[in-house]
């Protein structure tokens, strides 16, 4: 039997935290990640992991730094709060070429069903070049949450995570071709864009 092939990806994982940064807690933001990426995807991933403190340039610095490297995307998880260290939204739009709105929109959307203090999160997400980087919460477990959506009992989805968005976000902007699982994240894309499997 052929196996069927897909293509290689390169990811940035960015954990954004002053007391995991600085070892006052162990940080939960990078395996969360890396863990749900890796079940979410079919294709071979690369991860470029950074753990960095909440300060604007370094995050700007760290996120271009990535690009560069040639991450077709790029999630970042903390600093998204009112508080006065959180600076992850203003860092992303200061490197942005384009604002892409829908992703913060629906990520609080999703978050509003688990906790009221959704709206306090003012995550964005931007195209730079031609990677994707997405803010998500710090609560490790609102990774999950948001880049999965919420089902229920039956596993039948109730509000779609911000992941089924992003393989055809990436086609458009010329990456590669990202493959789901469908039981963890079923991806969206038109007919016309959906490729014929690949064996080797
Ligand atoms: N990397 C992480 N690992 C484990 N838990 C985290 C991490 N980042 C955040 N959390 C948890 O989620 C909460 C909210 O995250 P937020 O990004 O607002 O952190 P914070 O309160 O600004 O503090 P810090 O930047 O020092 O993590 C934190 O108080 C902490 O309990
Ligand atoms: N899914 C989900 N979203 C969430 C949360 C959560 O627990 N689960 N916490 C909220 C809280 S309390 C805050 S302050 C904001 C911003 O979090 P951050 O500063 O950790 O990024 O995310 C919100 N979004």
């Amino acid at each position: 039997m052929s196996e069927p092939l897909h293509d290689p990806v390169k990811i940035g994982i960015v954990s954004i935290s002053d007391r995991a940064s600085t070892g006052v807690y162990e940080d939960k933001g990078l395996p969360a990640l890396q863990d749900w990426l890796t079940r979410a995807l079919h294709n071979p991933i690369t991860f470029e992991p950074r753990l960095i403190p909440d300060e604007q340039a370094g995050i700007s610095a760290t996120l271009i730094e990535l690009v560069d490297a040639g991450c077709a995307l790029v999630l970042t998880t903390g600093g998204t709060g009112p508080a006065l260290r959180d600076v992850t939204p203003e860092a992303t739009l200061a490197v942005a070429h384009k604002e892409m709105p829908g992703f913060g929109e629906q990520m609080r959307q999703i978050s509003l069903k688990f906790v009221p203090t959704a709206i306090l999160s003012r995550q964005v997400a931007v195209v730079r070049g031609q990677s994707l980087i997405i803010n998500l919460p710090g609560q490790p477990k609102a990774i999950a949450e948001t880049l999965e959506g919420l089902k229920d009992a039956d596993g039948q989805q109730i509000v779609p995570g911000i992941f089924a968005a992003v393989p055809y976000c990436i086609d458009l902007i010329g990456g590669p071709y990202l493959e789901t699982r469908d039981e963890v994240c079923k991806a969206f894309r038109p007919k016309t864009a959906i490729r014929a499997p690949r064996t080797a």
